[in-house]
């Protein structure tokens, strides 16, 4: 049995089509990735899995049931952590995962989850004086106190520093270790490589691609660059280089010199080199990321841009994935 099946998923808010004919299956134990820019249907594609959205049209199915009509058994089996999570801030850490522990019919120690996402410490702290990263944690405990055999965490370290971002992947990983099916929505390419089994990328409610976070590197095409530094001083010839069969590009500027292509072209630049004498330094190979794929895949840059053309929504990153491919494609 598949863990998730989705086929032909829509959802529109009005005028707006915010989930167009979706289609994913994610297998049991995958850590699955979900992908795009502000505004791709991202959330709404998980709420209408976790069974919090009505679709207009479509199939979902979680562990055989339909998230809808199913909701009460699916609750059972399925954790939510979304974005933006509103719990009683008066209550303290104990008390909510206590609190949620009696939503099921069986489910985790309250003590050893408090302890296995880091709050033992916190215990009896309330949620309105934990920090951001210790109110994700407590978020993701409440997410799993059922022992869910399926968990849904969108955005689960949005806004998080890296310490904090580290303690929540751990979380993730463990997760993984323990045959748990993960549905995780993320704008951090990071995140999605170091945790995701297989990735979808959406796009304006559509989906785009779906593979394995280097499959959707290979799929883009973006090749690899070798670069290096001239030691001798004298001008670099590019023919010693130009015409080996793994290389389509070669940019010379002063004594650097930058050589894309594809294959094993580090070992076949450096033997170039090697036979004509030349003294190569700083020598580096640069494979394309996951930014440049996505970007490359979708056309735009991830967080710099949303879904509708709006060139606010975003961080620094999409200034540099844009540069990265202009490099590339040059
Ligand atoms: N309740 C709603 N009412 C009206 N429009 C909505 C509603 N929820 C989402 N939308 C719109 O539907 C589209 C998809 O939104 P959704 O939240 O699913 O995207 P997302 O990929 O999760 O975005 P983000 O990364 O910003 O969370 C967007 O254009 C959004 O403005």
């Amino acid at each position: 049995m598949t863990a998730i099946h989705v086929h032909e998923l829509r959802k529109r808010y009005g005028p707006r089509v915010a989930v167009d004919g979706v289609g994913l299956t994610v297998r049991p134990g995958e850590v699955f990735g979900i992908l795009g820019r502000n505004g791709a249907g991202k959330t709404t594609t998980v709420e209408a899995i976790a069974g919090l959205r009505r679709p207009d049209a479509g199939t979902v199915r979680v562990l055989g049931l339909d998230p809808w009509r199913d909701r009460l058994r699916l609750r059972q089996v399925l954790g939510v952590q979304l974005q933006d999570t509103q719990l009683h801030h008066a209550l303290t850490v104990h008390e909510l995962v206590r609190l949620y522990r009696t939503f099921y019919a069986s489910g985790a120690v309250v003590s050893d989850l408090i302890e296995a996402v880091g709050l033992s410490t916190h215990r009896d702290v309330r949620f309105e004086r934990l920090s951001g990263g210790q109110q994700q944690r407590l978020s993701i405990a409440l997410a799993l106190v059922g022992r869910p055999r399926v968990v849904i965490l969108d955005e689960l370290t949005s806004g998080l520093d890296p310490e904090a971002r580290r303690h929540i992947w751990a979380i993730v990983e463990d997760l993984r270790d323990d045959g748990v099916t993960v549905l995780l929505v993320s704008h951090l390419m990071e995140e999605v490589e170091r945790l995701c089994d297989r990735v979808a990328l959406l796009e304006r409610g559509r989906l785009v691609a779906t593979d394995t976070p280097s499959g959707l590197v290979e799929r883009a095409g973006l090749g690899q660059r070798v670069r290096f530094r001239v030691a001798s001083g004298a001008p670099f010839d590019a023919g010693l280089v130009r015409d080996l069969p793994q290389v389509e590009q070669v940019e010379v500027r002063g004594d650097e010199v930058s050589v894309h292509g594809g294959g094993d072209l580090l070992g076949e630049v450096s033997t170039a080199l090697v036979r004509a004498g030349v003294v190569a330094t700083e020598t580096r190979l640069e494979r394309a990321t996951l930014d440049d794929a996505f970007l490359a895949l979708t056309g735009s840059a991830l967080e710099n841009t949303d879904a509708d053309g709006d060139p606010d929504a975003g961080g620094d990153a999409g200034p540099r994935v844009a540069r990265h491919n202009q490099e590339v494609s040059r």
